[in-house]
């Protein structure tokens, strides 16, 4: 057995993770914990990044303890994190002044829609490659340093710093001793200029953002900073790859050709494209962004995002109390007998890519005096299928590029009766990755390519397994008249703004 390790931090919107890989790329060890959803107010989301630390920090614990691997054989850490999540902290405490606002949080909404009555639409696609929204982090920080007195100003002062949660995680691994964030992570706060790689004095301006309060953006695999303190036993552990957790699960998926797509079902859902080096900007609401920087290169990406997926299946047991557990969906889905014909569109914080509507709120349809627990369940996993549909048809008009397989991974990939469908509705294979912990292997490989403990992209494509293929069952025909009816689904959810128009 080999005595040389790398150790992922997988940082996600529901719950955090410490992996340790092996050179086969050979998961030998995990801890995971869960941590706290605040909603103080409706579609408003927020975590409190001092619970998030503190999460991280027991599960690193937790992983050497239950390995009994020494932090010395750790070679290289990669972190890899829920991108947008906006934190802001003292520089001199080290504490946030506000909570981290969700990448799903829609509390900066007004924020955003006056940036695009203002008119900067067009320049901010051009520049940062993205589409006005509250998604990003620019409205975010905005709203903070609008709420906390005095923030503006500390701001101004350098008192004040800007983190997504990579960075945030890094500084606090490296006593403080490292303000960086990567290319990726950069390319999601909509203040990053991603043709000239630097942030956007013009963007900046508009929403007079203090530069002082920024991170360095680096490339993805390179040693940031070493850990200091108590969280290694005082060992100083190279951080040596920092990636968003998208652009990690493509990484992970090894979708290093132009044309390569991938999907994450995790709380949302992300189907990104691989486009080689040169940025592609869309005609149809997709998002251009940074796939990773490495060894000089820059890749960039195409990606739909669609905000709820996993997180609908929590609502089914956290508020609905329809099932005990996520993994009990897929029971309930293949118990049920409805001919399909129920649709829920979870538009809880809007709908994302291809829509893009921040207004829009979640609606069923289709219910009968005979619909069931178990049709309701099925329902709102078809959703997950229904809007990957949405997107890979955009994808697909977009780029010209016909996608013959789809790589899947995430929590909710483990779902066979999703899979199945999602392989049914798209008429195309489902790839489902061997080991769904794609997003970690992906922040492992740019550490350990950093540290040199692989040597190159062919040293890590020699690791690749890939796991179960779905394929299509279905009747095209069916195929197309039931994503008919979502489609009319979502028509009909768009028109109902009840809240908006009062
Ligand atoms: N068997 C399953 N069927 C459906 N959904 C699932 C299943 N297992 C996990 N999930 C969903 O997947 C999500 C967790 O996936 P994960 O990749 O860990 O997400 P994240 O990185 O966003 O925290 C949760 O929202 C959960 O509801
Ligand atoms: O936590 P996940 O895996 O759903 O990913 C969140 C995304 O990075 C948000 O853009």
């Amino acid at each position: 057995m080999s005595s040389e390790y790398i150790m992922a931090i997988d940082e996600g919107t529901t719950s955090t993770r410490a992996i340790i890989f092996d050179q086969k790329g050979t998961k030998i060890a995990d801890a995971q914990r869960e941590f706290t959803q605040h909603f103080p107010e409706p579609g408003w989301v927020e975590h409190d990044a001092n619970e998030i630390w503190n999460a991280v920090q027991s599960t690193i614990a937790s992983v050497f303890i239950e390995s009994g691997i020494k932090p010395t054989q750790i070679k290289g850490i990669g972190i890899t994190n829920q991108r947008e999540t906006t934190v802001i902290w003292d520089k001199k405490t080290g504490l946030p002044i506000y909570n981290a606002i969700v990448w799903q949080s829609r509390q900066t909404s007004d924020i955003a829609a006056k940036l695009e009555k203002d008119g900067y639409g067009k320049m901010i696609h051009e520049k940062t490659g993205l589409l006005i929204d509250p998604y990003f982090s620019a409205t975010k920080i905005r709203w903070i340093l609008d709420h906390v007195d005095g923030a503006q100003e500390r701001a101004e002062k350098g008192d004040l710093l800007f983190g997504t949660i990579d960075t945030w995680l890094l500084w606090k691994l490296s006593g403080g001793a490292a303000h960086v964030t990567d290319y990726s992570n950069a390319s999601r706060t909509m203040l990053f200029n991603i043709h000239e790689l630097k942030w956007d004095d013009d963007i900046l301006k508009a929403l007079n953002i203090p530069k002082a309060m920024l991170p360095e953006a680096r490339p993805n695999s390179e040693v940031y900073a070493t850990t200091k303190g108590y969280h290694f036993y005082g060992s100083e552990v190279p951080i040596a790859g920092m990636i968003g957790d998208q652009q990690a699960a493509l990484f992970g998926q090894m979708a290093f050709e132009p044309g390569m797509v991938k999907n994450t079902y995790g709380t949302g859902a992300f189907i990104v494209m691989n486009t080689g080096e040169k940025p592609q900007l869309s005609d149809n609401n997709l998002l251009t962004t940074i796939g990773y920087g490495i060894n000089g290169k820059v890749y960039y990406a195409l990606e739909g995002s669609i905000f709820v997926a996993g997180s609908a299946i929590q609502w089914l047991r956290d508020a609905m109390h329809l099932v005990d557990s996520a993994p009990e969906s897929e029971e309930a889905a293949l118990a049920s007998n409805d001919d399909d014909e129920v649709y829920v569109v979870p538009a809880f914080t809007g709908l994302g890519a291809p829509y893009w509507d921040a207004d829009a709120r979640g609606a069923v349809f289709g219910l009968t005096r005979g619909t069931t627990r178990d049709d309701f369940i099925k329902a709102t996993l078809q959703s997950l299928a229904y809007q990957s549909r949405d997107v890979l048809e955009t994808m697909k008009r977009d780029t010209g590029i016909a996608i013959p397989t789809l790589k899947v991974d995430g929590g909710a990939a483990n779902n066979r009766y999703l899979m199945q469908f999602q392989a049914d509705i798209l008429q195309t294979p489902v790839q489902r990755a061997s080991d769904l912990e794609t997003t970690a292997l992906g922040a492992a490989f740019l550490a350990g390519l950093a540290v040199g403990y692989w040597d190159n992209l062919d040293d890590i494509k020699k690791q690749y397994a890939t796991g179960a293929t779905f394929d299509p069952e279905m009747d095209p025909k069916r195929a197309d008249y039931l994503y008919e009816g979502w489609k009319d689904a979502v028509s009909a959810t768009r028109k109902f703004k009840h809240k908006v128009r009062n």
